[in-house]
């Protein structure tokens, strides 16, 4: 059994967050483990309320996990603050972490803030060196490279500028562009695209939670970076296909959409 463990924050909904990670290692086969740096309250329809961990707590969680269990890969999401950052980023560089999956959680489809506008700054600077791979959507890519993304060309410009950035690999995603989902991965020498059928559905809550969760898993197991990426791909795909509409809003992917199907649960 792999361990992997997510340093992020809670979606009382259940589709994004620390609750989409846990529920991706499960389905993926690996055991999950949870830092909380953040509790939001959010639904749906959008989130009503956020409340920092304090910095001396997060760290608290992430060295009694290191100091006692072997993390075979890490996902960091909703880091919040600077503050919160900087522990994050002591911690995992003291206990060596290894196969570190960084999505640089912003903001959420319903337009609220989870990353002060001020701690951007520091999230590159801090974890971006230390990460395995880096997950920006294109509205994450733009502001960390300062620009519009428009085209693939743009997607794998801003790739290389993040690249250079400190990341070892980074893979801008392409679900907020038009057509076909086309993400962008680079390695520091060639460019590799992963590319989905687009599903027509409105409920997408926590795909990018779950799509860096599925990386990090097949990290974990042991898989090169092409084979994580091309397994989340085809894992979030299936999720976001039978994604389901919970409540007024934009709903969850299914993560246990394999389970259900040989339970015979699936239309
Ligand atoms: N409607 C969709 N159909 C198929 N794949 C999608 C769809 N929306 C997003 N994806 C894929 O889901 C993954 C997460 O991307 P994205 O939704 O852009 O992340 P985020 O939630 O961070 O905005 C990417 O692999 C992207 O290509
Ligand atoms: C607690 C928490 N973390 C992250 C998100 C954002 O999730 P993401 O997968 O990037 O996409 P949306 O949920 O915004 O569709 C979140 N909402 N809550």
């Amino acid at each position: 059994m792999k361990h992997v463990l997510t340093v992020a924050g809670s979606d009382s909904c259940g589709g994004a967050g620390i609750q989409a990670d846990l529920k991706t290692f499960s389905a993926l086969g690996t055991y999950g483990m949870s830092v909380i740096t953040a509790v939001t309250a959010q639904n749906t329809t959008g989130v009503v309320m956020v409340r920092e961990m304090d910095p001396e707590m997060v760290a608290a969680q992430i060295n009694c996990i290191f100091e006692d269990i072997k993390v075979h890969a890490v996902k960091v999401g909703m880091v919040s603050s600077a503050e919160i950052i900087t522990t994050i980023g002591n911690c995992l560089a003291r206990h060596r972490a290894v196969n570190i999956v960084i999505d640089p959680v912003m903001v959420s489809k319903s337009r609220c803030n989870l990353l002060r506008p001020e701690a951007c700054e520091t999230l590159v600077k801090v974890l971006f060196p230390l990460a395995t791979v880096v997950t920006p959507n294109i509205p994450e890519a733009e502001v960390i490279v300062g620009g519009t993304i428009t085209t693939l060309e743009d997607m794998k410009g801003a790739a290389v500028e993040i690249y250079n950035k400190g990341a070892k690999n980074v893979i801008v995603k392409g679900g907020h562009m038009e057509g076909p989902a086309i993400d962008v991965l680079y390695d520091g020498k060639q460019f590799l695209q992963f590319s989905g059928e687009r599903v027509a559905t409105t409920n997408t809550h926590g795909t990018g939670c779950t799509f860096s969760s599925a990386i990090a898993a097949y990290l974990a197991r042991g898989l090169t970076m092409t084979e994580a990426i091309e397994g989340a791909k085809k894992y979030i795909h299936r999720a976001i296909a039978h994604s389901f509409p919970i409540g007024r809003g934009v709903g969850p992917t299914n993560h246990f959409h394999e389970l259900y199907e040989k339970a015979g649960l699936l239309d």
